[in-house]
């Protein structure tokens, strides 16, 4: 009888366990959904490490008005800033690029986005579509910490997979989309949910096929 064995696609994130060390934090493993990975993660951040990251971005966002401005698209109604290169977000950094399981030089740069209530990010890939010119260097992993403990809403919903994660403070949810299979790819589509109660803070991690960024 013909066996019909599915092979498990390569992950990025190899780490066995329930824990990962890095060189200057233990993160906790708490849950994982296997194809696509997607990985819940604990003690990734202080709370002084959280507290720090709202608050230079809570600066950055007054001052700037680009995150402002972005509150004018649809799809993301929350604002954002990327940060700027500090002791602290090098440290942090230095951390995510451990727990991801690629160099920092692949990243993005660290993005944090604020929600308030009625604010949201509707259903969306990370990557880019492969007709853009972004997809030459596509993303293929997600990292998304959670600065702060929301009162009510904000959840990370992953609506393919039924799967909804709640936002706490210091806690991360890891995901990854470089599969050969497309439908797993396409099965990362993910939301934020409306923030109903309370304000929202996160910081995004998103690394790329190829180095990004010269540091
Ligand atoms: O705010 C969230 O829960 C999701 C954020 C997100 O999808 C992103 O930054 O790409
Ligand atoms: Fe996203």
């Amino acid at each position: 009888m013909k066996m019909h064995t599915t092979e498990k696609e390569q992950t990025i994130f190899d780490h066995a366990g329930n824990r990962i060390k890095t060189d200057n934090r233990e993160i906790r493993i708490l849950a994982r959904y296997e194809e696509p990975l997607v990985v819940v993660l604990g003690n990734v951040l202080s709370d002084d490490e959280c507290d720090e990251l709202i608050e230079h971005s809570r600066e950055r966002l007054q001052r700037s008005k680009i995150g402002e401005d972005r509150s004018l698209n649809s799809i993301r109604t929350s604002s954002g800033v990327f940060c700027e290169q500090t002791e602290t977000i090098t440290r942090i950094e230095k951390r995510i690029s451990q727990i991801m399981n690629i160099p920092i030089e692949h990243g993005d740069g660290l993005q944090v986005l604020r929600y308030t209530p009625g604010q949201e990010y509707k259903p969306h890939y990370d990557f880019f579509a492969e007709t853009s010119r972004a997809s030459m260097n596509n993303r293929i992993s997600t990292l998304v910490m959670y600065l702060n403990d929301v009162e009510q809403g904000g959840e990370t919903v992953f609506p393919l997979l039924n799967l909804s994660v709640f936002p706490a403070k210091g806690m991360a949810v890891y995901f990854e989309y470089f599969y050969q299979n497309h439908e797993l790819n396409k099965s990362t589509l993910h939301a934020g949910t409306q923030v109903i109660h309370g304000e929202k803070w996160v910081a995004t991690m998103w690394m790329r096929r190829q180095n990004f960024r010269v540091s």
